[in-house]
Order: C-alpha cells, then structure tokens, then sequence
C-alpha cells in the first residue's frame, strides 16, 4: 500500500494555482453587484479562509471560483484552464474531476452505505476507485468501521467526514467548504477543522473554506476578508482574535 507522501500533491503540482480570479465581477439579474472585479489566486497545498458580514460576496465568490455559476465579467481558472472558455458539457466535467465540495448540511444520499457514498463522485464519472487512495482517505477520516452503515447511523461529525472522504475521493484540484462545521458542536467543529488541516498538510490538498466563525479562519494559512463584494485584507495566518477585530470593525465602518 502507497503512503500519503507518496500520493504527493493532488494533480496540481505543475500549475502555479490551484483556482485564479481575475477581474471578476458578478451582476445578477435585478443590478445588484455581489462581486466588484476581484482577482485572487489560491496556491495548491494551501488552506484558504474566506470571511466577511452577511452580504459580502462569500457565496457567490465560492459558486463563481468553483465554476457552478458564470461571472458577468473577467475570467477564473482552475487548475490552469479557463474555465469560461469551456462548453457547459467539459466545464462539468472539470468540476466533477478537479473540483471537490463540502456542504454545511453534509449531503450524504440517505439511501446509500458511507463506502457508497465517499465513492459516488467516481461512479458516476464512470471510474474505478484506486483501492490504496481510498483506503488511506477513510484512515485518514477516521471512518474504517463505518463503511457499511448508512449516513443516518452516523453523527454530525462522522457524517461531515464522510461528505470530506467522498470531496477528496477524486483527488480535486480544489476542495470548497461551505460552512463546514456550522452545523457541528464546538468540540466537533473543531475535529472536522484538524482534519482539513491534516489534508493541507499532509496530503497536499487545496482547500477554501467560507466561515463565519474566527476560531475555524483561524485555522487557514491565509483568510480574505470581504465587504461589499471586494476582498478588502489578506491576513497570513490569522488569529481569531485579529480575525474577530477585523471583521467587527467592518461591520461598524
Ligand atoms: N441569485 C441571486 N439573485 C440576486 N441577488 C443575489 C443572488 N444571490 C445573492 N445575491 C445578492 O448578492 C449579494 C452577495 O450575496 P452572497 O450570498 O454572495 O453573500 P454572502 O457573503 O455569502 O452572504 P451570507 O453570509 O449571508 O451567506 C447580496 O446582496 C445578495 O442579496
């Protein structure tokens, strides 16, 4: 059996950036401006925190970067390739292959067992597991005796690990987290932080995460910060304390 260091980064070692924004702007229908020209670049193996008031841009930076809705303006690359200039049928492709995601609410198929489930993404890309990936992605999350039973069977935090195996089963260029921990307990929340730490750190994995909670940003090598759909400071490896001040001082700005 492979080793995690083995395994190496996840399949963007050559590319400079896992994600790229550049001059993104976003007007939805109606005239509100939720993105005002943003570039940004996420470098692979690193742990990005995107934070900001109610209203910010955070969504709908995270739906635009991950390639689930289009910019009005400018152009965002994943993995190198731009993926405006793409077909609907390949810029699907992209982002079912290189684009992982981890829900607040989890979104495990109810009916299916934890093994199904982490390995979904595959089957329905028509792909067979690489049986020492998974094995060494169900260790590293922890779920070796639960892959029989069925979501419903698991806690919050079993079950939110489960959802991170199965965004990782494909080796993605990117993960995307929304709001990962905010349906889990202090204790638990802080479980599921470690173990997108350990990803990072040890697997070489991407991840972006959008938080509301200072204490999980804080977790991140770098936190963006947004207001009214621009990413107003960059904090390299922020503290939640700082991260709590910055984002209550915009608040009252
Ligand atoms: N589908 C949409 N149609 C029109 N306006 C939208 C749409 N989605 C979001 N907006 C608006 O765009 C702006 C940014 O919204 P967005 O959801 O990206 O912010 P957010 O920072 O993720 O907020 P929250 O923290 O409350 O989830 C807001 O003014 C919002 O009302």
């Amino acid at each position: 059996m492979r080793t995690a260091a083995e395994y190496g980064p996840p399949g963007t070692s050559r590319q400079a950036h896992a994600v790229a924004l550049e001059n993104v702007t976003k007007t939805y229908p109606g005239g509100v401006t939720a993105l005002d020209d943003v570039s940004l670049a996420v470098r692979p193996g690193t742990f990005t925190a995107v934070m900001g008031p109610s209203g910010s841009g955070k969504s709908t930076l995270m739906h635009c970067a991950a390639g689930l809705d289009a910019p009005t303006e400018g152009t965002v690359h994943i993995d190198g390739t731009a993926i405006s200039r793409l077909s609907e049928t390949h810029r699907t492709e992209l982002r079912r292959d290189r684009v992982g995601f981890v829900f607040q609410s989890y979104n495990l198929v109810p009916s299916l067992s934890i093994a199904d489930n982490i390995t979904l993404p595959l089957r329905l890309a028509g792909k067979r597991p690489d049986h020492d990936w998974l094995r060494l992605l169900v260790e590293r999350v922890g779920l070796e005796g639960r892959l029989t039973h069925r979501p419903a069977e698991l806690s919050g935090g079993q079950q939110q690990r489960a959802a991170i195996a199965r965004a990782l089963v494909s080796r993605p260029a990117v993960v995307f987290a929304d709001e990962p921990t905010g349906a889990l307990d202090l204790r638990t929340a802080r479980e599921v932080l470690g173990l997108l730490r350990d990803l990072v750190a040890g697997l070489g994995q991407t991840v972006v995460m959008v938080t509301h909670d200072p204490a999980a940003a804080s977790r991140s090598d770098r936190a963006l910060v947004m207001a009214d759909g621009r990413v107003v400071d960059t904090l390299e490896s922020p503290t939640a304390a700082e991260l709590a001040h910055r984002i209550t001082t915009l608040e009252t700005e």
